[in-house]
């Protein structure tokens, strides 16, 4: 049965933008029995499945790699399953534990294996364009609806060793390349489900990790060749930046990933790099979205304090993680100044603050920005003197201007070294909004602000995350641009190619290569379900398809679709580095044997003296162990 039928493929534009003047403790054992039947059952499926379809064209296909018309005519060999296993004596035949093994079951594995199922039931209902939002409320009591794997995990506070590994490493993931962490929780749990049915069955986890490496390889060497598209160097990228932005924005996807693309578009520089960091997302409550801008410059949320609310030429800014004024400038001569010793000491200090701002002005600063009180009497002074005074709302901006502006955070009111410059700071209305512009005077800025509105708070956030997403999508692909077929059909891509070649290995390898597909096609199963289609019969489908050599069917929200003409995208770069994250974990966690956790609070004993010079026997174990043991 063909593919259904598919709206027609987004035709890329040449951009031509304007430079603007620019849990738990886990303890669990599986129904082992069942589990392996399954994935017998499923491996003689995928072994067997097998329709021809008519392949549809993809939308480009680019540095050599095949266009799908040529796969499609590829020979499909009729894959068997292993009847014949030549493993060690103790692995039984058909992947079923030996009895004579009983007591030697890898427990640390099984234990590693029930943490990432617990994390990966967390993060699956999120995977996928189709995905569920999830509340979470922050220590500090703030509600956020989010579907963002990366932000979920952050929120989790998890205890096994095991768990803690692949959290992390989904968020270095996320970090990373800015996508891809439901990926790599999703593929880290289902490799070390399929790793623990190879145990049972009787490989040695030496074997196991060895058999892994051999099937990693496999994989990502056969990657590349999957990719059938590419961000041509002059292109308009939104149509690359749709897929990854889609899954993280309810609504005005497309919106949001013009305006990415054109942000990301302005800030590449002349010889076609890009720095991710030279565009800042800032967030202004009030409007909607679609009121949302880009302004060349870097713009934060911030009062004015005084009568001087711009410099339009020759800005040099300094910053201070310090009260603007006195010490304990509010309260003054009521609560806190109680006697005339007090109230001297207040006045000094105010002539002292009022040096310090004279100082500031002959050094030539003219900007000071501050994160604290501000004093209206040190204001006053500051306005005498030319400076302008700006009072940020958070650390967060106050730091970001510190990076961008090269300019340390002082916690006294003094000039620095060498103050941050720009040509202008001023003031810039939104509606009944106001943001402050920091805006260099170059025909090509080096920082671009992408100014999100909205009506909540909470809508804004998640916007937010979003435009990052896509900015670091748009960064890897600077790096490489070929781009695969998404909606998981790459997965089942190389899920079909490890069946294959892994029916013809004898040993571990053979059964490694069908484990790590079975872990792959897991992926698109996930796709299927939260899309509320009956998962095992798109999946049986889906495979008959890619047996066929059809790769670019993937799942889609009413079936199988055609990803090339949906212009469903998932980048290479990223997906190559979530892989090699992931089997790289893997190998690691199938040799643990045992968590060992350090006393919390060291126990401290005397030694005698006599105990201790028998026992340091070396200065270096003298300054080590010395007194205590
Ligand atoms: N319109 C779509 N239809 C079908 N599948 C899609 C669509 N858009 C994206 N996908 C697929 O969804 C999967 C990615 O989902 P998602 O973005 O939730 O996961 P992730 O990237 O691993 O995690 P995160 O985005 O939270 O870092 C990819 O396989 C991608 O191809």
């Amino acid at each position: 049965m063909p593919p259904p039928p598919s709206t027609p493929p987004k035709t890329p534009n040449t951009m031509a933008f304007l430079h603007s003047s620019s849990i738990v403790q886990f303890e669990c054992r599986h129904s082992n029995t069942s589990s392996r039947l399954l994935l017998i059952l499923v491996l003689v499926l995928c072994g067997t499945l097998g329709t021809s379809v008519p392949s549809k064209q993809p939308r480009q296909s680019s540095l050599g790699t095949r266009s799908v018309s040529e796969l499609s005519t590829v020979k499909v060999t009729q894959t068997k399953v292993q009847s014949d296993l030549e493993l060690p004596q103790r692995l039984k035949l058909g992947l079923e534990k030996n009895p004579e093994s009983q007591g030697e079951e890898p427990l640390c594995i099984l234990r590693a294996t029930a943490a990432a199922q617990t994390l990966a039931s967390i993060i699956r209902s999120c995977y996928g364009p189709y995905g569920l939002q999830k509340f979470l409320v922050s220590a500090q009591g703030e509600t956020v609806c989010t579907g963002h794997a990366a932000a979920i995990l952050k929120a989790l506070e998890l205890e096994h060793p095991a768990a803690r590994f692949v959290q992390e490493l989904a968020q270095t993931q996320a970090e990373n390349t800015g996508d891809g962490t439901a990926f790599v929780v999703l593929l880290t749990e289902a490799l070390l489900e399929q790793a623990q049915y190879l145990l049972w069955a009787g490989l040695t986890p030496a074997q196991l990790r060895e058999a892994f490496v051999t099937a990693t390889a496999e994989v990502l060497t056969a990657l590349p060749s999957l990719a059938i598209c590419s961000l041509g160097p002059l292109e308009d990228p939104s149509w690359a930046l749709y897929s990854v932005m889609s899954t993280h924005t309810l609504s005005n996807a497309e919106y949001l990933t013009k305006l990415v693309a054109q942000a990301c578009w302005i800030s590449r520089e002349p010889n076609g790099s890009f720095k991710p960091e030279s565009i800042v997302v800032c967030i202004l409550q009030g409007g909607i979205l679609t009121d949302s801008r880009i302004i060349p410059g870097i713009a934060i949320c911030g009062k004015l304090c005084g009568r001087k609310t711009e410099v339009l030429n020759d800005a040099r800014v300094a910053l201070f993680n310090c009260p603007f004024g006195p010490s304990n400038p509010f309260a003054p001569a009521t609560l806190r100044l109680s006697s005339p010793e007090e109230l001297i000491r207040f006045r000094k200090q105010t002539e002292q603050v009022e040096m310090e701002i004279a100082e500031l002005a002959m050094m030539g600063i003219n900007v000071a920005v501050v994160l604290g009180e501000v004093n209206e009497r040190s204001v006053d002074q500051a306005d005498y003197c030319g400076v302008m005074v700006i009072q940020v709302k958070s650390r967060k901006e106050i730091v970001y201007l510190s990076d961008k502006l090269g300019v340390p955070l002082l916690n006294r009111i003094l000039p620095p070294l060498e103050p941050g410059k720009c040509h202008k700071v001023y003031r810039m209305e939104f509606g009944e909004s106001a943001l402050i512009m920091f805006e260099w005077e170059r025909e090509i800025a080096p920082f671009l602000s992408v100014v999100l509105r909205g009506p909540t708070i909470q809508g804004l956030r998640g916007a937010e995350q979003a435009v990052y997403y896509g900015i670091d999508a748009f960064s890897q692909l600077c790096q490489d641009p070929r781009l695969l077929p998404g909606a998981g059909a790459t997965e089942m891509a190389l899920a079909r190619m490890l069946v294959d070649k892994g029916s013809r290995l004898d040993g571990p390898n053979g059964l490694a290569f069908q484990a790590f597909a079975q872990a792959l096609s897991s992926l698109p199963k996930t796709l299927a379900e939260n899309a509320g289609l009956a998962a095992q019969s798109v999946l049986a489908e889906m495979s008959g398809y890619h047996q066929a050599g059809n790769f670019v069917i993937g799942v889609g929200t009413d079936g199988l679709v055609n990803v090339a003409q949906e212009g469903i995208w998932d980048i290479l770069r990223t997906k190559a580095q979530g892989l090699q994250a992931v089997t790289g974990l893997v190998q690691q966690l199938v040799t643990v044997d045992q968590i060992i956790v350090a006393r919390k609070t060291p126990r401290y004993r005397l030694i005698p003296q006599s105990a201790q010079n028998a026992n340091t026997s070396s200065p270096l174990r003298a300054k080590f162990f010395g007194k205590y043991e």
